[in-house]
């Protein structure tokens, strides 16, 4: 058994202190000595006394690892394989004699590693950004008062309350409740233990004692009231973070898949530069001149840009997403969604408003009007009575809808129950139970105690044995008023309204009030039935459609009744091509086999009466499909579905600490609309990366080809290319459009296309042909094109000399110069041509990226520098263009675009055409 830091072998950093803010007290001392030694009551601190307290103690949260962590992260940017392999090129181009060239592969290894160190930082810090999205609370007794606080402002001496679902925020002490908690983030042991308040235990070990709740744990059931003892770093939690250090962040497949890629091309980018050596030789260069050759090439083929791009683009996504309402927890996941096939949907709340309004009541075999005053409706008096007497929430802090409208409905009858008054006449509670849909009190009334129980109608129903009447008095529930009841339900439920039975026993004089939760919910009368409107949410519908259009399916897991969850599912569109409603009951009865033929087909199902189990079982059967999830869940018992998807997403209002933890995707809006647009997001970051992918490889082959020709001609034909003409464009010219390119806006037709397989690579067949035939090929016999005929123009014959002195050597320079150029204008057009995958460039709109516009822009000027300069002109051996020259290039980008463009129209028409 490993207890971290139980036994306090570690110390505890010093706590601010003052005289006037209570000393550390020993917390095992009776209630209320530890009152005492905090200075503090059960009706909890003042605010003024808070404010006060947490200038001494700081405020409750973990302290980050310090700054001093980035000197090592920008080293390992150095230590990385490609920036050694550079490295070693350097000291090679150096040993033979071209210092320019060794210089500037140094420069291109410091640039390099300080834009993977600067976009590092920022993912980094726009993942830790998200946690503001997040705001922790907790709810305190301030000024006597409950009151809602950020997490953050917890001191000892507070007085907090802890129910279901919540993440325990400080250690603090039990004064009244009994709560189960998961101790699991402490000791690593998943038991849940129960804590009560109680007399304090003397002795054993501290996370054994039986009143004391610590931070990091959760609440997974019960309710209770705790004076908080300890906060922030030096709470047990705080201890055991002090010792341990973050892990490294996980690699995204994506990242993975580009890592390997890139050794791919270096790989060949090596072997293609030292097989350019013999042939250098060969060609008639001199032994330095051919190294500094190969060298050149292998520098020109490195796509060392490539990883700080794709995680840039990541992070520009996760950022993107927070600002619409969708907090994702790790850089990943924004690929993940984009391939997602099925949403698996709860409704109350993401579908629908979460706002209930009772409508209509059922007694006695009559429908009614919910609104009804006291005189009209004796028996709906008491149905609401008794519904209200039944519940937990309190509209001044919040609680559950579904009780806040029996409140009201209450206070609409005349009998208005006040939570206060309520919870005084309460005996005891027999809390919701998910399993069994239903809640019980025992309550002192008027007329003496009661038992009061509401729940799902058919879960109640099994324990009534007798009906209300009109009269006051009660009748045996026959088998035939059960049928009458199933039929009213059943209309109800089509008109997509939630249905809650009530019923109660009034105790007999002298009854013992029932112990467990089998005597009180025995026996007991109906009183009637209570539907209630819970509208779709605006928006929803057209979510709905465009999952729909972008091929994904959508199945609503629900604890409502079936034609209640089908009713809604059909008011927004869920089903429109085939739906079937199957229950809790279905599900549990079908082995693993049957679950996964069951989700096999093509129909949208409504899984309803679900357990958190079944949820659990769906996501399996779906993943064993082959299906990518995305499922949504609130409460403590999803955890673990939401944890088996492949992107979990927990309700950022609504849901419980538990799913908020457990899930990958948080929604500050709880809106299913937001999910849609997540998947949105992830298929437009994938896109973008295969966009500047593509652009980046495209200019291999025209920068390839002029060392190829000039090889395979033995030296006949000059070199058409300089090595350091090609470090100018890969490390000058392309830089800033590749990363436009990476913030290109979604293409046209991205959510009407069906889901990426997850099994697909972000560099596939496609984009390599696409990029080095077609874009690089109709390049590359341009920009050669160019180069011959210049030289053509100046009366050169194969052979000829053009090294410096000779006659051509003017128009040689000119001639590299234009193949340069060339280079540049091509990747001009290749550019706009990646900005689509499928779609027109008209249907992109050519302006609709202003940043691509701004990058060209600067490649123009900088293409420019290198030409005209005098002192450029000679670093870079170009000479000035003249008007002819550059009205040929100017062609160039219209060319590459257009052919690329010819070949996505023709795509795009194969793809219309029937089979
Ligand atoms: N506070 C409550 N007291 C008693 N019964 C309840 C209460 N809340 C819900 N129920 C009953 O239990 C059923 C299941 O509730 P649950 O909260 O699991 O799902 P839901 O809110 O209907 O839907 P979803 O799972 O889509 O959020 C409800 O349909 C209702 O009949």
């Amino acid at each position: 058994m490993s207890r971290p830091a139980a036994a306090g072998a570690v110390r505890t950093p010093p706590r601010a202190r003052t005289d006037d803010v209570p000393a550390d007290p020993d917390v095992r001392e009776p209630l209320t000595a530890l009152f005492r030694d905090l200075r503090t009551s059960p009706a909890g601190l003042s605010s003024r006394e808070a404010a006060h307290r947490l200038q001494a103690y700081g405020p409750n949260q973990l302290s980050r690892r310090t700054g001093r962590r980035w000197p090592r992260e920008l080293l390992s940017q150095f230590t990385q394989p490609l920036a050694v392999l550079l490295a070693v090129a350097a000291v090679l181009a150096w040993a033979s004699g071209s210092a320019v060239l060794a210089v500037a592969i140094v420069v291109v290894i410091l640039l390099n590693a300080g834009f993977a160190f600067a976009q590092e930082m920022q993912a980094e810090r726009a993942v830790e950004a998200l946690a503001a999205f997040l705001p922790a609370t907790a709810w305190t007794v301030r000024d006597r008062n409950r009151t809602e606080i950020p997490v953050s402002e917890l001191v000892p001496g507070d007085v907090v309350i802890i129910t279901e679902g919540d993440r325990v925020c400080a250690d603090a002490r039990l004064i009244d409740g009994a709560v189960t908690v998961d101790m699991s983030a402490l000791t690593g042991e998943s038991i849940a233990v129960t804590r009560s308040a109680g007399p304090a235990g003397a002795g054993g070990a501290l996370f054994d004692a039986a009143d004391l709740v610590f931070s990091g744990t959760t609440c997974i059931g019960g309710d209770a009231r705790a004076v908080v003892i300890r906060t922030g770093m030096h709470t047990e939690l705080g201890r055991i973070a002090a010792l341990s250090q973050r892990g490294h962040a996980r690699r995204s497949p994506l990242e993975n898949q580009v890592r390997r890629a890139t050794w791919l091309i270096a790989v060949v980018a090596v072997v293609a530069g030292v097989a350019f050596l013999p042939a250098g030789i060969w060609a008639g260069l001199s032994w330095g001149a051919a190294i500094s050759f190969s060298i050149g090439l292998i520098v020109a083929n490195v796509p060392e840009g490539l990883l700080p791009i794709i995680t840039l683009a990541l992070a520009v996504g996760v950022r993107e997403l927070a600002r619409k309402g969708a907090v994702v927890k790790r850089l990943s996941a924004v690929e993940t969604l984009g391939s997602t096939t099925v949403i698996c949907t709860d409704k109350t709340g993401t579908l629908t408003e979460n706002r209930m309004r009772a409508t209509r009541l059922w007694l006695d075999g009559r429908d009614v009007a919910a609104v009804r005053s006291a005189e009209d409706s004796p028996g709906g008096r008491v149905l609401a009575a008794a519904a209200a007497s039944c519940t937990t929430a309190d509209p001044a802090g919040g609680g559950d809808p579904t009780e806040l409208a029996l409140l009201r409905l209450a206070a609409e009858f005349g009998v208005p129950r006040d939570p206060a008054e309520r919870d005084a006449a309460r005996r005891r509670l027999f809390p919701f139970d998910a399993h069994l849909k239903r809640m019980s009190t025992v309550d002192a009334t008027a007329a003496g105690p009661a038992v009061h129980t509401k729940g799902a109608p058919e879960m109640v129903l099994e324990c009534c044995t007798r009906v209300q009447g009109a009269d006051g008095g009660s009748r045996p529930l026959t088998a035939g008023r059960r049928a009458e009841l199933g039929r009213t339900l059943d209309g109800y439920a089509a008109d997509g309204l939630r249905v809650l039975a009530v019923a109660h026993r009034p105790l007999a004089p002298g009854e013992a009030e029932p112990a467990t939760r089998e005597d009180a919910e025995s026996g007991l009368i109906l009183l009637g039935l209570i539907a209630m409107v819970d509208p779709p949410r605006p928006g929803v519908a057209e979510a709905v459609r465009d999952a729909h259009r972008a091929g994904i399916r959508i199945h609503v897991i629900t604890g409502d009744y079936g034609p209640t969850a089908a009713a809604i599912a059909r008011q927004v569109g869920i089903g429109a091509a085939g739906s079937r409603i199957v229950g809790g009951a279905e599900v549990d009865r079908l082995d693993d086999t049957a679950l996964d033929e069951l989700v096999a087909g093509r129909e949208e199902i409504v899984f309803a009466r679900s357990s958190p189990e079944a949820k659990l079982r769906i996501c399996e059967a779906l993943r064993a499909n082959g299906h990518v999830v995305a499922m949504t869940g609130d409460g403590v018992n999803d955890a673990p579905a939401l944890r088996h998807a492949d992107i979990g997403v927990a309700m950022g209002r609504s849901g419980t600490d538990v799913a908020r933890e457990a899930a990958t995707m948080v929604l500050t809006d709880d809106h299913f609309a937001t999910i849609v647009t997540a998947v949105h997001a992830g298929r437009r970051v994938f896109d973008n990366v295969r966009k500047f992918v593509l652009y980046i490889f495209a200019h291999a082959v025209p920068e390839v080809v002029p060392f190829l020709v000039f090889a395979l001609s033995g030296g006949a034909v000059p070199l058409p290319l300089t090595v350091l003409q090609i470090l100018a464009i890969d490390l000058g010219t392309e830089t800033l459009p590749a990363l436009a390119l990476g913030r290109e806006p979604a293409e046209p037709g991205l959510m009407s296309r069906p889901p990426r397989p997850r099994t697909s690579g972000v560099i596939d067949r496609r984009l390599l042909l696409r990029a080095w035939l077609l874009l690089g090929g109709v390049s590359a016999v341009l920009v050669m094109g160019a180069y011959f005929g210049t030289l053509w123009w100046a009366g050169w014959h194969p052979g000829d000399p053009t090294g410096p002195g000779a006659a051509l050597h003017h128009a040689y320079l000119q001639a590299t110069t234009v193949t340069f150029a060339g280079i540049v204008a091509c990747q001009i057009g290749t550019a706009f041509a990646a900005r689509a995958d499928r779609a027109s460039l008209r249907a992109v709109g050519l302006r609709s990226n202003p940043l691509l516009l701004w990058g060209i822009a600067f490649e123009l000027v900088f293409t420019a520098a290198v030409i005209y300069v005098p002192l450029l002109q000679r670093v870079f051996g170009t000479a000035a263009l003249g008007p002819s020259h550059l009205a040929l290039i100017a062609a160039f980008p219209v060319v590459v675009w257009g052919a690329d463009e010819i070949a996505r129209w023709v795509a795009r028409r194969s793809a219309a055409e029937p089979a």
